[in-house]
């Protein structure tokens, strides 16, 4: 059994706190991915799981025991960095087996191991190469192979495919994924690339100045956002926030308006008071049409990011605001024309105007 859970773990260095009361549940089995801008505590929590920085406060339990103690060795967990770590001076096969050796496994089976994990990763023809014969990718490979050989019943994967280019880092997603499903080991993934949390997560963990701000299986973030910092970071392009001033609240709704949008009635989500609220709107739910039970908005185009199947249009609303909206690649649309695009309002969620607090318009 493999499932882990983390109890009001904290993190400081000399007195500085950056993880801060971390609760989570980790189900044997399970793909995790943590997600959060830069110094977050990503790498940082990761790192403590693995037994690599000491848990300043709180428990973490690996298979249902105390792990906080466990020398990183005895955790049954292995980690794969964005650097590779493999050793220059031996050839791929010694740097898969090296950690075997160490153990003191009989040569036979740690042989046997090696081979076997070359074969999953499709790497065997490379196993009597040094590391400096291999491409990116191939020592990528190596790095993971390096884990599997160890059989852990955990994976702690620290950005491993940031260093590779981007049709690279598609077919090694696709092999990660591939290998959660063989090895049904239980498995934690820091990245910053959306996609890759997206597709590879059966639930994210989205952190924020080490605090975690959302869990839930990818689709729930990024349909149910519990706030605007969620909002913000979970999809792309970028989600659109338009101040909006709440006018009444009744029965779960709120009319809500602003310069150029609305009156519309929208579900009120956290707010209970009238007054300025945030809108968003994700720019994949902006049509540019208008129909009866839809909203529009007004505004002008700025700019065309034409992607082939998709164009991204960068608008600027009568009110000043830049609103970016996603519209299928074979709309003739041109910079400079006058348009009108439309929300249908359960597409949308309100935030309290605190969840943003550099939000034009917004109070500070
Ligand atoms: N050894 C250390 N001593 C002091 N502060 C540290 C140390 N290691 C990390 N930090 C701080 O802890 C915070 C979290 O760092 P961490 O590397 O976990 O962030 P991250 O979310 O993984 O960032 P990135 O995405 O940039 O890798 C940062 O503010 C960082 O400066």
């Amino acid at each position: 059994m493999a499932d882990l859970r983390l109890t009001g773990v904290k993190k400081d260095y000399g007195g500085h706190s950056v993880i801060k009361g971390v609760d989570l549940e980790i189900r044997d089995g399970e793909f995790v991915v943590f997600v959060g801008p830069s110094g977050c505590g990503k790498s940082t929590l990761l790192r403590m799981i693995a037994g690599l920085e000491e848990i300043s406060d709180g428990t973490l339990d690996i298979g249902g025991k105390r792990a906080n103690d466990l020398s990183p060795r005895d955790r049954g967990i292995a980690m794969v960095f964005q650097s590779y770590a493999l050793y220059p001076h031996l050839t791929v096969a010694e740097n898969m087996g090296f950690g075997l050796s160490l153990r003191k496994t009989p040569r036979a089976e740690a042989t046997a191991r090696v081979a076997r994990a070359a074969e999953i990763l499709q790497i065997t023809h490379l196993l009597d190469r040094k590391p400096s014969q291999l491409s990116g990718g191939q020592r990528q490979r190596v790095a993971i192979g390096r884990a599997i050989v160890r059989e852990p019943s955990v994976f702690l994967f620290d950005e491993p495919l940031s260093n590779l280019d981007a049709a690279l880092r598609m077919d090694m997603r696709m092999e990660i994924a591939r290998l959660h499903r063989d090895l049904g080991a239980t498995m934690i993934y820091v990245t910053h690339d959306q996609v890759e949390a997206m597709t590879l997560a059966d639930r994210i963990v989205v952190l924020n100045g080490g605090i975690v701000q959302q869990v839930g299986r990818p689709i729930d973030l990024f349909r149910d956002p519990c706030n605007a910092f969620v909002a913000g970071f979970i999809g792309s392009p970028r989600m659109n926030f338009l101040p909006v001033t709440v006018d009444s609240l009744s029965g779960g709704m709120a009319q809500v308006s602003a310069a150029g949008v609305g009156p519309v009635a929208v579900a009120a989500g956290r707010i209970t008071m009238p007054g300025p609220a945030i809108l968003s709107i994700r720019p994949q739910a902006l049509k540019p049409d208008q129909a009866a039970d839809r909203s529009p908005l007004h505004g002008h185009v700025v700019l065309l990011e034409r992607m082939g199947t998709e164009t991204v249009v960068n608008l600027r609303l009568h009110s000043g605001q830049s609103v970016l909206a996603v519209v299928p690649g074979d709309l003739e649309l041109q910079p400079g024309q006058d348009i009108t695009f439309s929300f249908a309002p359960a597409d949308v969620r309100l935030f309290p105007a605190s969840d943003l607090p550099d939000q034009p318009g917004t109070p500070h």
